[in-house]
């Protein structure tokens, strides 16, 4: 078998916060049939967040632990909680699916991508900053929380030119029809090697 025909791809969707990151990987992702790998938190799950679904809740003991036995790929500390993505779940949905996603910050793309080289291909999303305190001021996020998420925003903006693709997402719809086309040129391509 040849090479192309085990190629392996971690889609990394990043961006600062409040691009629409998660509304627009799991579009894609339900649209393309990809898995999705879940990250660990230590946060309390918020309203309508579920279990094994929107993130592994465990306590801060569980995660040092973990991490102490080096089981995460990366992690983070955002706002007083761990954040991180282990190895193994990623090789384990890799064994099933040659395409999987994530959904990271900035700080976690770029170690995804140090850790998998070729593998990881990132998709920046990005708004301008008043249309991200808006987006999120409607959802019901409070305002110091937004404030203090677009404090990180030019930071975060720094990251697009060290990724492979970047889309300013403004009308949503348009955003996942240009995403999506993006990725199925991967899937397109594996095919096409199996010939
Ligand atoms: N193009 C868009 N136009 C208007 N609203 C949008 C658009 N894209 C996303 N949104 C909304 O913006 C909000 C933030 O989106 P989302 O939660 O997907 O972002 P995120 O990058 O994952 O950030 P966070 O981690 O803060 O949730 C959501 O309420 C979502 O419905
Ligand atoms: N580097 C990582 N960043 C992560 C991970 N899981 C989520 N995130 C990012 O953290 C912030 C805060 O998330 P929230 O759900 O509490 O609002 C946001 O930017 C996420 O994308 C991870 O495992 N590693």
């Amino acid at each position: 078998m040849s090479q192309a025909k085990e190629r392996r791809h971690l889609f990394v969707f990043t961006g600062p916060d409040g691009s629409g990151r998660k509304t627009i990987a799991d579009m894609v992702g339900t649209t393309l049939e990809l898995k999705k790998v879940l990250s660990y938190t230590t946060r309390e799950a918020r309203q309508g967040e579920q279990e094994d679904q929107d993130y592994h809740f465990i306590s801060a003991d569980a995660f040092r632990t973990e991490e102490r036995n080096g089981a995460f790929v990366e992690t983070v500390f955002i706002g007083g909680f761990y954040y991180g993505v282990k190895k193994a779940d990623i090789e384990r949905l890799w064994a099933e699916h040659r395409f999987v996603y994530v959904i990271l910050n900035p700080e976690g793309a770029h170690l995804l991508k140090q850790a998998f080289g070729d593998a990881v291909i990132r998709l920046f999303l990005y708004a301008d900053r008043e249309a991200l305190r808006h987006r999120q001021l409607e959802r019901g996020d409070g305002v110091a929380l937004v404030e203090e998420r677009l404090a990180h925003y030019e930071a975060a903006m720094s990251y697009l030119p060290q990724c492979e693709y970047a889309f300013e997402n403004v009308d949503l719809s348009h955003t996942v029809f240009s995403i999506t086309n993006v990725i199925e040129q991967y899937l397109n391509r594996q095919l096409l090697n199996l010939d």
